[in-house]
């Protein structure tokens, strides 16, 4: 008997945790998106959450939902995965786990693979059964990457910051 704390949190609890935190950081008003990209050993190799390229003023930009292309969000964000792909700079992705709050997208399923990450965590799906949802069940599919819904053991983990 080892007397160690037996309420801590899990790997999956650890690496969801942070994906939420990090879509806390998104302005998106409608959606916000987290992603952690986590190593075959359990290190946080990065993170990311949906917003606007660098330089491209959160206030300026529109984050519309309807309109034309141009007037609306989606011509600008860059989405949670992606952007935690792109904030890695330290070599290769092979291998690892991709824990994010919500299913990727086709395009974002387009980048998962070619890095090479191996598995995602999901833990939303809302855009079930659309086309963007459905393409990127099929790549992810066909290139073997295992998809594995979070399930949340209902636990409220509190932060006070
Ligand atoms: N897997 C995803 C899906 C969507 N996003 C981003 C893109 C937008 O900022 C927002 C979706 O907006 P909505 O159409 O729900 O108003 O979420 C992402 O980062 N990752
Ligand atoms: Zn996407």
């Amino acid at each position: 008997m080892s007397g160690k704390r037996t309420d801590y949190i899990s790997w999956d609890e650890y690496f969801m945790g942070i994906a939420q935190l990090s879509a806390m950081r998104s302005k998106d008003p409608n959606t916000q998106v987290g992603a952690c990209i986590v190593s075959q050993e359990n290190k946080i190799l990065s993170m990311g959450y949906n917003g606007f390229p660098k330089g491209c003023d959160d206030d300026e930009y529109p984050w519309n939902r309807e309109g034309d292309l141009c007037d609306s969000k989606y011509a600008y964000v860059t989405h949670s995965e992606l952007n935690a792909i792109l904030n890695y700079r330290g070599g290769s992705l092979e291998g690892t786990k991709l824990y994010v709050t919500l299913f990727p997208c086709n395009e974002c399923a387009k980048a998962i693979i070619q890095v090479g990450i191996a598995e995602l965590v999901y833990a939303d799906d809302k855009y079930n059964g659309t086309p963007a949802n459905l393409a990127s069940r099929r790549m992810l599919t066909s290139a073997g990457v295992k998809m594995t819904p979070y399930r949340s053991n209902g636990r409220i983990l509190e932060l006070k910051v």
